[in-house]
Protein backbone atom coordinates (compact mmCIF):
# COMPACT_ATOMS: atom_id res chain seq x y z
CA UNK A 1 0.00 0.00 0.00
CA UNK A 2 2.05 2.83 1.25
CA UNK A 3 5.02 1.58 -0.76
CA UNK A 4 3.20 1.44 -3.96
CA UNK A 5 3.42 5.13 -3.22
CA UNK A 6 7.22 5.45 -2.80
CA UNK A 7 9.68 3.88 -5.01
CA UNK A 8 12.37 3.47 -2.30
CA UNK A 9 13.29 1.64 0.39
CA UNK A 10 11.58 2.90 3.58
CA UNK A 11 13.95 1.05 6.26
CA UNK A 12 14.91 4.59 7.10
CA UNK A 13 11.43 5.81 7.62
CA UNK A 14 12.47 6.03 11.40
CA UNK A 15 13.76 8.59 13.66
CA UNK A 16 17.79 8.65 14.30
CA UNK A 17 17.29 7.76 17.82
CA UNK A 18 16.19 4.66 16.75
CA UNK A 19 19.29 3.90 15.14
CA UNK A 20 21.53 5.22 17.41
CA UNK A 21 20.18 3.11 20.09
CA UNK A 22 20.27 0.01 18.01
CA UNK A 23 24.10 0.46 17.15
CA UNK A 24 24.15 0.55 20.97
CA UNK A 25 22.24 -2.71 21.35
CA UNK A 26 24.73 -4.18 18.84
CA UNK A 27 28.20 -2.61 20.26
CA UNK A 28 26.75 -3.70 23.53
CA UNK A 29 25.84 -7.14 22.94
CA UNK A 30 22.29 -6.85 23.14
CA UNK A 31 21.06 -6.65 19.36
CA UNK A 32 19.31 -10.10 19.49
CA UNK A 33 17.90 -10.26 23.02
CA UNK A 34 14.32 -10.87 23.10
CA UNK A 35 12.27 -8.01 23.71
CA UNK A 36 8.58 -7.51 23.59
CA UNK A 37 6.95 -3.83 23.53
CA UNK A 38 3.17 -2.84 23.71
CA UNK A 39 1.96 -0.09 21.07
CA UNK A 40 -1.06 1.80 22.63
CA UNK A 41 -2.68 5.17 23.02
CA UNK A 42 -3.63 6.76 26.49
CA UNK A 43 -6.91 9.13 25.45
CA UNK A 44 -9.58 9.24 23.14
CA UNK A 45 -9.34 11.24 20.32
CA UNK A 46 -12.06 14.21 19.95
CA UNK A 47 -13.05 13.84 24.19
CA UNK A 48 -14.99 10.86 22.67
CA UNK A 49 -15.72 7.54 24.01
CA UNK A 50 -14.61 5.14 21.63
CA UNK A 51 -11.52 4.94 18.93
CA UNK A 52 -11.23 2.63 15.85
CA UNK A 53 -8.06 0.57 15.52
CA UNK A 54 -6.60 1.41 11.53
CA UNK A 55 -3.72 1.04 9.73
CA UNK A 56 -2.69 -2.73 10.71
CA UNK A 57 -2.74 -3.31 7.23
CA UNK A 58 -0.69 -0.69 6.28
CA UNK A 59 1.69 -2.33 9.17
CA UNK A 60 1.62 -5.63 7.49
CA UNK A 61 3.14 -4.19 3.77
CA UNK A 62 5.94 -2.56 5.57
CA UNK A 63 7.07 -5.24 7.67
CA UNK A 64 6.43 -7.33 4.30
CA UNK A 65 8.88 -4.89 2.60
CA UNK A 66 11.09 -4.21 4.95
CA UNK A 67 14.50 -3.47 3.51
CA UNK A 68 17.80 -1.33 4.31
CA UNK A 69 19.00 -1.25 0.60
CA UNK A 70 22.37 -0.53 -0.04
CA UNK A 71 21.94 3.43 -1.02
CA UNK A 72 20.57 3.52 2.66
CA UNK A 73 23.68 1.84 3.99
CA UNK A 74 25.50 4.69 2.08
CA UNK A 75 23.44 7.48 3.64
CA UNK A 76 23.66 5.84 7.20
CA UNK A 77 27.49 5.68 6.35
CA UNK A 78 27.34 9.15 6.27
CA UNK A 79 26.15 9.95 9.09
CA UNK A 80 28.42 11.90 11.59
CA UNK A 81 29.13 12.76 15.10
CA UNK A 82 30.07 16.30 16.42
CA UNK A 83 34.11 15.66 15.80
CA UNK A 84 33.02 14.98 11.92
CA UNK A 85 33.89 11.05 12.02
CA UNK A 86 31.46 8.72 11.15
CA UNK A 87 28.59 7.76 13.70
CA UNK A 88 28.32 4.01 12.91
CA UNK A 89 31.41 1.17 12.50
CA UNK A 90 31.23 -0.41 8.80
CA UNK A 91 30.17 -4.01 10.71
CA UNK A 92 26.88 -1.84 11.99
CA UNK A 93 25.91 -1.46 8.48
CA UNK A 94 26.79 -4.93 7.74
CA UNK A 95 24.83 -6.27 10.44
CA UNK A 96 22.27 -4.14 8.91
CA UNK A 97 22.49 -5.57 5.16
CA UNK A 98 22.23 -8.80 6.60
CA UNK A 99 19.49 -8.43 8.87
CA UNK A 100 15.90 -10.09 8.41
CA UNK A 101 13.22 -9.44 10.20
CA UNK A 102 12.26 -11.95 12.59
CA UNK A 103 9.56 -10.47 15.11
CA UNK A 104 6.54 -11.81 16.16
CA UNK A 105 3.60 -9.87 15.95
CA UNK A 106 -0.12 -9.88 17.60
CA UNK A 107 -2.31 -7.49 16.97
CA UNK A 108 -6.06 -6.50 17.00
CA UNK A 109 -7.86 -6.55 13.65
CA UNK A 110 -8.60 -3.33 11.66
CA UNK A 111 -11.83 -1.93 12.67
CA UNK A 112 -12.24 -3.01 15.59
CA UNK A 113 -13.45 -0.54 18.81
CA UNK A 114 -10.74 -0.11 21.15
CA UNK A 115 -9.79 1.95 24.52
CA UNK A 116 -6.92 3.48 26.44
CA UNK A 117 -3.98 1.26 27.02
CA UNK A 118 -5.18 -1.70 25.46
CA UNK A 119 -2.02 -3.02 23.28
CA UNK A 120 -3.27 -2.46 19.45
CA UNK A 121 0.21 -4.09 18.44
CA UNK A 122 2.44 -6.74 20.36
CA UNK A 123 5.61 -7.36 19.16
CA UNK A 124 8.20 -9.71 20.78
CA UNK A 125 11.69 -10.29 18.84
CA UNK A 126 15.30 -8.82 18.97
CA UNK A 127 15.17 -5.65 20.83
CA UNK A 128 17.41 -4.23 18.01
CA UNK A 129 14.91 -4.40 15.29
CA UNK A 130 11.58 -3.70 17.24
CA UNK A 131 13.27 -0.89 18.09
CA UNK A 132 13.55 0.18 14.55
CA UNK A 133 10.30 -0.67 14.13
CA UNK A 134 9.03 1.91 16.42
CA UNK A 135 8.25 4.84 14.61
CA UNK A 136 6.94 3.72 11.58
CA UNK A 137 4.68 1.33 13.28
CA UNK A 138 3.25 4.64 15.59
CA UNK A 139 3.02 6.86 12.49
CA UNK A 140 1.16 4.30 10.47
CA UNK A 141 -1.41 3.30 13.39
CA UNK A 142 -1.66 6.83 14.60
CA UNK A 143 -3.15 8.88 11.75
CA UNK A 144 -5.53 6.03 10.34
CA UNK A 145 -6.87 5.30 13.77
CA UNK A 146 -7.79 8.87 14.15
CA UNK A 147 -9.14 8.82 10.92
CA UNK A 148 -11.05 5.98 11.31
CA UNK A 149 -12.45 7.34 14.24
CA UNK A 150 -13.82 10.64 12.86
CA UNK A 151 -15.59 8.88 9.76
CA UNK A 152 -16.98 6.66 12.48
CA UNK A 153 -18.09 9.77 14.29
CA UNK A 154 -19.82 10.94 11.49
CA UNK A 155 -21.36 7.83 10.17
CA UNK A 156 -23.43 7.94 13.44
CA UNK A 157 -24.60 11.31 12.67
CA UNK A 158 -25.17 9.92 9.24
CA UNK A 159 -27.05 6.84 10.18
CA UNK A 160 -28.49 5.59 6.86
CA UNK A 161 -27.54 8.79 4.62
CA UNK A 162 -24.30 8.59 1.72
CA UNK A 163 -21.04 9.88 3.20
CA UNK A 164 -18.49 11.22 0.55
CA UNK A 165 -14.99 12.24 1.47
CA UNK A 166 -13.41 15.01 -0.30
CA UNK A 167 -10.47 15.43 1.39
CA UNK A 168 -7.48 15.32 -0.90
CA UNK A 169 -6.97 18.60 -1.78
CA UNK A 170 -6.87 20.33 1.86
CA UNK A 171 -5.09 16.67 3.09
CA UNK A 172 -1.75 16.86 4.70
CA UNK A 173 0.15 16.12 1.59
CA UNK A 174 -0.25 13.01 -0.90
CA UNK A 175 -0.01 10.87 1.77
CA UNK A 176 -2.08 12.21 4.17
CA UNK A 177 -4.80 12.22 1.27
CA UNK A 178 -4.46 8.65 0.41
CA UNK A 179 -4.23 6.74 3.97
CA UNK A 180 -7.28 9.00 5.13
CA UNK A 181 -9.52 8.12 1.97
CA UNK A 182 -8.71 5.00 2.93
CA UNK A 183 -9.07 5.22 6.97
CA UNK A 184 -12.60 7.67 6.24
CA UNK A 185 -13.45 4.49 3.88
CA UNK A 186 -12.92 2.22 7.02
CA UNK A 187 -14.42 4.17 9.48
CA UNK A 188 -17.97 4.15 7.39
CA UNK A 189 -17.51 6.36 4.60
CA UNK A 190 -18.98 5.29 1.23
CA UNK A 191 -16.98 6.69 -1.26
CA UNK A 192 -13.77 9.08 -2.21
CA UNK A 193 -13.07 11.79 -4.85
CA UNK A 194 -9.55 10.09 -4.57
CA UNK A 195 -9.20 8.25 -7.66
CA UNK A 196 -5.89 7.24 -6.60
CA UNK A 197 -7.35 5.74 -3.44
CA UNK A 198 -9.99 3.83 -5.47
CA UNK A 199 -7.51 2.51 -7.76
CA UNK A 200 -5.07 1.41 -5.58
CA UNK A 201 -7.46 0.42 -2.76
CA UNK A 202 -10.55 -0.74 -4.03
CA UNK A 203 -12.47 2.35 -2.45
CA UNK A 204 -15.66 3.15 -4.57
CA UNK A 205 -14.79 6.70 -6.25
CA UNK A 206 -17.74 9.16 -6.56
CA UNK A 207 -18.08 13.00 -7.22
CA UNK A 208 -19.87 15.94 -8.80
CA UNK A 209 -18.35 18.98 -10.43
CA UNK A 210 -16.75 22.48 -9.03
CA UNK A 211 -17.77 26.27 -9.59
CA UNK A 212 -15.72 26.50 -12.04
CA UNK A 213 -17.29 24.17 -14.33
CA UNK A 214 -20.74 26.57 -14.23
CA UNK A 215 -18.42 29.94 -14.44
CA UNK A 216 -17.41 29.04 -17.63
CA UNK A 217 -20.17 29.09 -19.28
CA UNK A 218 -22.23 32.67 -19.65
CA UNK A 219 -25.43 31.08 -17.70
CA UNK A 220 -25.83 28.69 -15.47
CA UNK A 221 -28.01 26.90 -17.44
CA UNK A 222 -26.16 25.92 -20.08
CA UNK A 223 -23.45 24.64 -17.87
CA UNK A 224 -26.15 22.29 -16.46
CA UNK A 225 -27.09 21.51 -19.86
CA UNK A 226 -24.01 20.74 -21.20
CA UNK A 227 -22.76 18.45 -18.01
CA UNK A 228 -26.29 16.75 -18.62
CA UNK A 229 -25.91 16.19 -21.91
CA UNK A 230 -22.67 14.26 -22.06
CA UNK A 231 -22.95 12.83 -18.82
CA UNK A 232 -26.41 12.05 -18.33
CA UNK A 233 -25.70 8.94 -16.27
CA UNK A 234 -24.01 10.70 -13.74
CA UNK A 235 -25.63 14.85 -12.75
CA UNK A 236 -25.03 15.55 -9.75
CA UNK A 237 -25.62 20.08 -10.14
CA UNK A 238 -23.90 22.37 -8.18
CA UNK A 239 -26.71 24.97 -7.49
CA UNK A 240 -25.06 27.88 -5.07
CA UNK A 241 -22.37 29.25 -7.60
CA UNK A 242 -25.00 32.65 -7.95
CA UNK A 243 -28.07 31.47 -6.24
CA UNK A 244 -28.83 28.45 -4.73
CA UNK A 245 -32.58 28.33 -4.88
CA UNK A 246 -32.38 29.25 -8.85
CA UNK A 247 -29.83 26.97 -9.53
CA UNK A 248 -32.19 24.73 -7.93
CA UNK A 249 -35.20 25.92 -10.68
CA UNK A 250 -32.15 25.45 -13.39
CA UNK A 251 -31.40 22.39 -12.07
CA UNK A 252 -35.54 21.13 -12.33
CA UNK A 253 -35.63 22.01 -15.80
CA UNK A 254 -32.25 20.37 -16.83
CA UNK A 255 -33.76 17.17 -14.23
CA UNK A 256 -37.05 17.49 -17.18
CA UNK A 257 -34.69 17.54 -20.57
CA UNK A 258 -32.82 14.48 -19.16
CA UNK A 259 -36.29 12.25 -18.47
CA UNK A 260 -37.27 12.91 -21.90
CA UNK A 261 -33.75 11.24 -22.72
CA UNK A 262 -34.91 7.80 -20.57
CA UNK A 263 -32.15 9.19 -17.50
CA UNK A 264 -32.61 11.21 -14.32
CA UNK A 265 -31.69 14.48 -12.16
CA UNK A 266 -29.43 12.39 -9.45
CA UNK A 267 -28.86 14.37 -6.86
CA UNK A 268 -27.95 18.84 -6.53
CA UNK A 269 -25.14 20.12 -4.54
CA UNK A 270 -25.68 23.27 -2.21
CA UNK A 271 -22.12 24.55 -0.61
CA UNK A 272 -22.68 27.29 0.85
CA UNK A 273 -25.30 29.55 2.76
CA UNK A 274 -27.72 27.95 5.31
CA UNK A 275 -27.66 24.33 4.58
CA UNK A 276 -30.85 23.47 6.88
CA UNK A 277 -33.01 26.40 5.15
CA UNK A 278 -31.65 25.78 1.55
CA UNK A 279 -32.06 21.71 1.68
CA UNK A 280 -35.49 22.22 2.71
CA UNK A 281 -36.86 24.73 0.01
CA UNK A 282 -34.76 22.54 -2.68
CA UNK A 283 -36.45 19.45 -1.26
CA UNK A 284 -40.05 20.81 -1.23
CA UNK A 285 -39.20 22.00 -5.22
CA UNK A 286 -37.56 19.10 -6.38
CA UNK A 287 -40.91 17.28 -4.74
CA UNK A 288 -43.41 19.91 -6.39
CA UNK A 289 -41.82 18.65 -9.78
CA UNK A 290 -41.86 14.99 -9.41
CA UNK A 291 -38.19 14.49 -8.39
CA UNK A 292 -38.83 12.83 -5.08
CA UNK A 293 -35.56 10.45 -6.12
CA UNK A 294 -33.47 13.57 -6.36
CA UNK A 295 -30.76 13.44 -3.63
CA UNK A 296 -29.56 16.19 -2.02
CA UNK A 297 -25.93 17.03 -1.05
CA UNK A 298 -24.49 19.68 1.11
CA UNK A 299 -20.85 20.23 1.59
CA UNK A 300 -18.99 23.06 3.11
CA UNK A 301 -16.46 22.63 6.36
CA UNK A 302 -18.69 20.09 7.66
CA UNK A 303 -17.75 17.93 10.01
CA UNK A 304 -20.29 15.90 12.82
CA UNK A 305 -21.23 18.55 15.34
CA UNK A 306 -22.27 20.55 12.12
CA UNK A 307 -24.00 17.64 10.34
CA UNK A 308 -26.18 16.74 13.81
CA UNK A 309 -27.19 20.02 14.37
CA UNK A 310 -28.56 19.92 10.41
CA UNK A 311 -30.19 17.05 11.28
CA UNK A 312 -31.77 18.52 14.48
CA UNK A 313 -33.06 21.59 12.08
CA UNK A 314 -34.91 19.02 9.80
CA UNK A 315 -32.30 19.36 6.89
CA UNK A 316 -33.30 17.48 4.09
CA UNK A 317 -29.53 16.50 2.95
CA UNK A 318 -29.10 12.81 2.47
CA UNK A 319 -25.72 12.69 0.87
CA UNK A 320 -22.94 14.65 2.64
CA UNK A 321 -19.48 15.32 1.10
CA UNK A 322 -16.79 16.09 3.66
CA UNK A 323 -12.89 17.25 3.50
CA UNK A 324 -10.60 19.38 5.42
CA UNK A 325 -12.35 18.72 8.97
CA UNK A 326 -12.61 15.09 8.41
CA UNK A 327 -8.97 14.50 6.28
CA UNK A 328 -7.03 16.61 8.93
CA UNK A 329 -9.11 15.59 12.12
CA UNK A 330 -9.37 19.35 12.53
CA UNK A 331 -10.30 19.52 15.88
CA UNK A 332 -7.66 16.85 17.08
CA UNK A 333 -4.92 16.51 14.66
CA UNK A 334 -3.26 13.97 16.36
CA UNK A 335 -3.63 10.73 18.54
CA UNK A 336 -1.18 10.03 20.82
CA UNK A 337 -0.34 6.46 20.74
CA UNK A 338 3.20 5.56 22.43
CA UNK A 339 5.23 1.91 22.05
CA UNK A 340 6.71 0.92 25.46
CA UNK A 341 9.18 -1.82 26.45
CA UNK A 342 7.23 -4.34 28.76
CA UNK A 343 9.37 -7.20 28.89
CA UNK A 344 13.12 -8.23 28.30
CA UNK A 345 14.17 -11.82 28.48
CA UNK A 346 17.12 -12.22 30.65
CA UNK A 347 20.41 -14.35 30.91
CA UNK A 348 18.31 -17.24 32.57
CA UNK A 349 15.47 -17.14 29.81
CA UNK A 350 13.29 -15.83 32.38
CA UNK A 351 11.06 -12.32 31.62
CA UNK A 352 12.04 -9.71 33.12
CA UNK A 353 8.84 -6.96 33.28
CA UNK A 354 9.82 -3.32 32.96
CA UNK A 355 7.53 -0.15 33.11
CA UNK A 356 8.21 3.48 32.99
CA UNK A 357 7.20 5.42 35.66
CA UNK A 358 5.79 8.89 35.62
CA UNK A 359 4.33 11.39 38.23
CA UNK A 360 0.75 10.63 36.31
CA UNK A 361 -0.56 7.39 37.23
CA UNK A 362 -2.32 7.50 33.92
CA UNK A 363 1.47 7.86 31.90
CA UNK A 364 3.10 4.73 34.01
CA UNK A 365 3.25 1.92 31.27
CA UNK A 366 1.74 -1.63 32.29
CA UNK A 367 4.44 -4.75 31.92
CA UNK A 368 3.65 -8.04 31.13
CA UNK A 369 2.92 -9.77 27.36
CA UNK A 370 0.17 -8.77 27.01
CA UNK A 371 -3.40 -9.83 25.64
CA UNK A 372 -7.12 -8.22 25.86
CA UNK A 373 -9.68 -10.02 26.95
CA UNK A 374 -13.32 -8.24 25.83
CA UNK A 375 -16.16 -10.09 27.98
CA UNK A 376 -19.96 -9.73 26.64
CA UNK A 377 -23.86 -10.54 27.72
CA UNK A 378 -26.47 -11.40 25.72
CA UNK A 379 -27.00 -7.69 25.41
CA UNK A 380 -23.09 -6.77 24.23
CA UNK A 381 -20.08 -5.68 24.95
CA UNK A 382 -19.14 -5.31 28.72
CA UNK A 383 -15.61 -5.01 29.70
CA UNK A 384 -12.22 -5.54 28.67
CA UNK A 385 -9.76 -6.86 30.64
CA UNK A 386 -5.97 -6.51 30.02
CA UNK A 387 -3.63 -9.60 31.28
CA UNK A 388 -0.32 -11.22 30.86
CA UNK A 389 -0.30 -14.20 29.08
CA UNK A 390 2.43 -15.51 31.10
CA UNK A 391 -0.28 -16.15 33.96
CA UNK A 392 -3.48 -16.22 31.77
CA UNK A 393 -6.72 -16.30 34.08
CA UNK A 394 -8.13 -19.53 34.80
CA UNK A 395 -11.38 -19.71 36.65
CA UNK A 396 -12.86 -16.99 38.28
CA UNK A 397 -11.24 -13.68 37.94
CA UNK A 398 -11.11 -10.37 39.09
CA UNK A 399 -10.31 -7.65 37.00
CA UNK A 400 -9.16 -4.03 39.00
CA UNK A 401 -9.38 -0.55 37.43
CA UNK A 402 -6.07 0.47 37.53
CA UNK A 403 -6.15 4.14 38.41
CA UNK A 404 -9.23 3.26 41.16
CA UNK A 405 -8.19 -0.27 42.60
CA UNK A 406 -11.38 -0.34 45.19
CA UNK A 407 -13.13 -0.76 41.72
CA UNK A 408 -13.34 -4.42 40.81
CA UNK A 409 -15.04 -7.04 39.11
CA UNK A 410 -14.78 -10.70 38.68
CA UNK A 411 -15.73 -13.13 35.83
CA UNK A 412 -16.67 -16.63 36.10
CA UNK A 413 -15.77 -19.43 34.66
CA UNK A 414 -18.50 -19.35 32.09
CA UNK A 415 -18.27 -15.89 30.88
CA UNK A 416 -18.47 -15.37 27.62
CA UNK A 417 -15.04 -13.71 25.84
CA UNK A 418 -13.00 -13.06 22.90
CA UNK A 419 -9.03 -12.42 22.82
CA UNK A 420 -8.44 -9.64 20.75
CA UNK A 421 -4.84 -9.15 19.69
CA UNK A 422 -4.59 -12.06 16.80
CA UNK A 423 -1.30 -13.53 15.55
CA UNK A 424 -0.11 -11.52 12.29
CA UNK A 425 3.41 -12.74 12.41
CA UNK A 426 5.47 -15.53 13.50
CA UNK A 427 9.27 -15.34 13.78
CA UNK A 428 9.23 -12.58 10.84
CA UNK A 429 6.19 -15.06 8.70
CA UNK A 430 3.14 -14.10 8.12
CA UNK A 431 0.51 -16.12 8.85
CA UNK A 432 -2.50 -13.92 9.11
CA UNK A 433 -5.18 -13.87 6.31
CA UNK A 434 -5.82 -9.90 5.32
CA UNK A 435 -9.19 -8.63 5.47
CA UNK A 436 -10.43 -7.04 2.44
CA UNK A 437 -10.99 -2.85 3.34
CA UNK A 438 -14.31 -3.63 2.95
CA UNK A 439 -14.68 -6.63 5.79
CA UNK A 440 -12.42 -3.89 7.98
CA UNK A 441 -15.61 -1.39 7.39
CA UNK A 442 -18.22 -4.04 7.92
CA UNK A 443 -16.10 -4.67 10.94
CA UNK A 444 -16.85 -0.93 12.44
CA UNK A 445 -20.16 -0.87 11.83
CA UNK A 446 -20.74 -4.54 13.81
CA UNK A 447 -18.60 -3.91 16.85
CA UNK A 448 -20.11 0.19 17.15
CA UNK A 449 -23.66 -1.97 17.20
CA UNK A 450 -22.17 -4.18 20.06
CA UNK A 451 -21.52 -1.07 22.60
CA UNK A 452 -23.76 0.60 24.49
CA UNK A 453 -24.68 4.08 22.98
CA UNK A 454 -23.73 5.81 26.20
CA UNK A 455 -20.01 5.27 24.65
CA UNK A 456 -20.83 7.12 21.21
CA UNK A 457 -22.25 10.10 22.37
CA UNK A 458 -20.11 13.55 21.95
CA UNK A 459 -20.83 14.79 25.20
CA UNK A 460 -19.43 13.71 27.95
CA UNK A 461 -19.65 10.10 26.57
CA UNK A 462 -19.45 7.07 29.30
CA UNK A 463 -16.20 5.49 30.18
CA UNK A 464 -16.01 2.08 28.82
CA UNK A 465 -14.58 0.16 31.65
CA UNK A 466 -10.99 -1.78 30.91
CA UNK A 467 -8.83 -3.21 33.88
CA UNK A 468 -6.21 -5.16 34.58
CA UNK A 469 -6.29 -8.84 35.71
CA UNK A 470 -5.77 -8.62 39.25
CA UNK A 471 -2.23 -10.54 38.74
CA UNK A 472 -0.83 -8.15 36.38
CA UNK A 473 -2.36 -5.76 38.60
CA UNK A 474 -0.13 -6.55 41.07
CA UNK A 475 2.63 -7.25 39.58
CA UNK A 476 2.56 -3.69 38.05
CA UNK A 477 2.41 -2.47 41.77
CA UNK A 478 5.15 -4.39 42.98
CA UNK A 479 7.16 -2.88 39.98
CA UNK A 480 5.96 0.71 41.19
CA UNK A 481 7.12 -0.02 44.65
CA UNK A 482 10.21 -1.51 43.78
CA UNK A 483 11.45 1.62 41.09
CA UNK A 484 9.84 3.84 43.27
CA UNK A 485 12.21 2.69 46.88
CA UNK A 486 15.40 2.06 44.05
CA UNK A 487 17.53 4.93 43.34
N1 LIG B 1 -28.15 25.80 9.21
C1 LIG B 1 -26.90 25.69 9.60
N2 LIG B 1 -26.62 25.40 10.87
C2 LIG B 1 -25.34 25.26 11.30
N3 LIG B 1 -24.28 25.41 10.51
C3 LIG B 1 -24.49 25.68 9.21
C4 LIG B 1 -25.79 25.82 8.70
N4 LIG B 1 -25.68 26.11 7.38
C5 LIG B 1 -24.37 26.12 7.09
N5 LIG B 1 -23.64 25.86 8.17
C6 LIG B 1 -22.18 25.78 8.32
O1 LIG B 1 -21.74 27.08 8.64
C7 LIG B 1 -20.49 27.36 8.04
C8 LIG B 1 -20.73 28.58 7.12
O2 LIG B 1 -19.55 28.94 6.55
P1 LIG B 1 -19.27 30.35 5.92
O3 LIG B 1 -19.38 31.43 6.92
O4 LIG B 1 -17.98 30.22 5.18
O5 LIG B 1 -20.51 30.57 4.96
P2 LIG B 1 -20.64 30.25 3.47
O6 LIG B 1 -22.08 29.99 3.28
O7 LIG B 1 -19.68 29.21 3.03
O8 LIG B 1 -20.27 31.61 2.82
P3 LIG B 1 -19.77 31.86 1.34
O9 LIG B 1 -21.00 32.20 0.58
O10 LIG B 1 -18.81 32.99 1.52
O11 LIG B 1 -19.09 30.61 0.81
C9 LIG B 1 -20.09 26.11 7.29
O12 LIG B 1 -19.26 25.31 8.12
C10 LIG B 1 -21.42 25.40 7.06
O13 LIG B 1 -21.28 23.99 6.96
O1 LIG C 1 -15.43 21.96 2.75
P1 LIG C 1 -14.76 20.65 2.82
O2 LIG C 1 -15.34 19.77 3.89
O3 LIG C 1 -13.28 20.76 2.90
O4 LIG C 1 -15.13 19.86 1.46
C1 LIG C 1 -14.46 20.03 0.26
C2 LIG C 1 -14.74 21.36 -0.35
O5 LIG C 1 -13.91 21.44 -1.48
C3 LIG C 1 -14.64 22.08 -2.49
O6 LIG C 1 -14.55 23.46 -2.37
P2 LIG C 1 -13.52 24.34 -3.16
O7 LIG C 1 -13.86 25.76 -2.83
O8 LIG C 1 -12.10 23.90 -2.94
O9 LIG C 1 -13.83 24.05 -4.69
P3 LIG C 1 -15.20 24.18 -5.49
O10 LIG C 1 -14.98 25.28 -6.45
O11 LIG C 1 -15.36 22.87 -6.14
O12 LIG C 1 -16.27 24.47 -4.50
C4 LIG C 1 -16.06 21.62 -2.27
O13 LIG C 1 -16.97 22.45 -2.87
C5 LIG C 1 -16.18 21.55 -0.80
O14 LIG C 1 -16.73 22.73 -0.27
O1 LIG D 1 -16.91 15.82 -6.36
C1 LIG D 1 -17.07 16.81 -5.64
O2 LIG D 1 -18.13 17.41 -5.53
C2 LIG D 1 -15.89 17.33 -4.86
C3 LIG D 1 -14.66 16.74 -4.89
C4 LIG D 1 -13.63 17.25 -4.15
C5 LIG D 1 -13.84 18.34 -3.36
N1 LIG D 1 -15.04 18.91 -3.31
C6 LIG D 1 -16.07 18.41 -4.04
Amino acid sequence: MINQLYDTSLGLLTDLYQLTMAYGYWKSGKAEQEAVFNLYFRRHPFQGGFTIACGLSSVIDYLNEYRVDEQDLQYIASLTGSDNRPLFEPGFLQYLRAMKLKCSVDAIPEGTVVFPNEPLIRIQGPILQCQLLETPLLNLINFQSLIATKAARMRLVAKDDTLLEFGLRRAQGPDGGMTASRAAYIGGFDATSNVLAGKLYGIPVKGTHAHSWVMSFDTEMEAFETYARYMPNNVTLLVDTYDSLKGVKHAIEVGKQLRERGYDLGAIRLDSGDLAYLSIEARRMLDEEGFEKTSIVASNDLDEYIMDSLKIQGARINIWGIGTKLVTAYDQPALGGVYKLAAIRNETGEWDYKLKLSEQAIKISTPGIQQVRRFRDNKGFISDMIFNIEAPPAGKTTMVDPYDFTRNRSFSETSVFEDLLTPIFAGGKLIYNLPTVHDSRERVREQLSCFHKGIKRFVNPHTYPVGLEKGLFDLKTDLIVKLREGD
